[in-house]
């Protein structure tokens, strides 16, 4: 990585990337941002996706975003979740759309690519050929030419075709060279020092205690501490489908900060645990069941030894 010349501009923005299931989103989002995952409680305005990752570096900041996949609509359900889909890929600077090396085209890819030839022109579209480490040059040179014909018949033209390997590291600091210049001018969208290597349970504990405090700030503004007890692997699920039971507790200083935080109906409650649920699973990538329970820490601020319990 070269430290920008003086005259160039810092860009800034959000990326997405899109593929069939096992196309290599994951691991090639783990492999641009390194091994830190970002904490994304305090995003700014510009996006209501979830942050996957951000690729901080001195010339610019890559923000990743997350979509669910895209599905051949059966139900209503699904059709709204194309909407979101759709609305994202309107929303982002650059998409990405990931195929696997491995695998010859087929119908899922011509779905995505045509519903991806409907977001607006300006929008630049990268292919990026995923995987390469598991196929021999001649494999790897017919899927670029066969991705180069997705495009055209899908009526999109590629920005660029990029091969990578997000298990080897071949590329992938290629791509995000390529991918940069996507991004509009403009300083970080996130500061610095939203990356991360905190251990996991930490950072679960800031997740929720971010969705604790939204809207209530002022209310309560350091009177909230959570502790993740417990984070394991649900027993019993099979392989593809794991749950991680994540269990903390959301302590108060006082019983009468117990209504703000739970809400009418325990409505409030429920809120924070949705919401930062999703940022657990986006966080983790997992499915995750989040049990949380809300105890009284009698001024647990001014108490060394519940201080040093609460982590502090
Ligand atoms: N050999 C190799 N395997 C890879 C590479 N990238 C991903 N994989 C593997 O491919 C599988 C799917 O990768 P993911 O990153 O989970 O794919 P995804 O597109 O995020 O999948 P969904 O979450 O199902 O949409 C995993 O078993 C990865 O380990 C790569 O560059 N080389």
């Amino acid at each position: 990585m070269s430290a920008p010349s003086p005259a160039a501009p810092h860009r800034a923005g959000f990326a997405c990337f899109v593929g069939r299931p096992n196309a290599g989103k994951s691991t090639l989002t783990n492999a641009l941002v390194g091994t830190k995952v970002a904490i994304t409680s305090n995003r700014p305005q510009t996006t209501r996706h979830t942050v996957r990752g951000i690729v901080h570096r001195p010339d610019a900041q890559l923000v990743l975003v997350d979509t669910p996949g895209l599905h051949k609509p059966r139900t209503l359900l699904g059709e709204r979740l194309n909407d979101v889909v759709r609305t994202t890929w309107a929303e982002v600077d650059v998409i990405g759309f990931c195929l696997p090396a491995d695998q010859k085209t087929g119908p899922g890819d011509r779905f995505i690519a045509t519903e991806l030839a409907k977001v607006k022109k300006r929008t630049p579209k990268v292919a990026v050929v995923t995987k390469t480490d598991l196929v021999d040059s001649k494999t790897l040179a017919e899927q670029l030419l066969a991705v180069d014909r997705l495009g055209r018949e899908a009526g999109i033209e590629w920005a660029e075709i990029v091969p990578v390997s997000a298990v080897s590291g071949q590329q992938v600091g290629l791509l995000a060279d390529l991918l940069v210049p996507y991004l509009p001018e403009s300083p970080p969208l996130y500061p610095d020092g939203d990356l991360t290597d905190e251990p996991e349970q930490v950072m679960v504990a800031e997740l929720i205690r971010e969705a604790a405090l939204e809207g209530v700030r002022d209310e309560l503004p350091h009177s909230i501490a959570v502790v993740v007890e417990e984070m394991l692997p649900r027993e019993g699920r099979p392989a593809d489908r794991p749950l991680l039971d994540v269990h903390a507790n959301l302590y108060i200083e006082r019983p009468s900060q117990k209504g703000i935080i739970i809400g009418p109906k325990g409505r409030r409650l429920k809120e924070v645990g949705t919401r930062s649920r999703k940022h657990i699973e986006a966080l983790l990538g997992t499915p995750v069941f989040l049990d949380l329970h809300v105890k009284v820490a009698k001024d647990w601020q001014r108490d060394p030894k519940q201080l040093r319990k609460l982590g502090f």
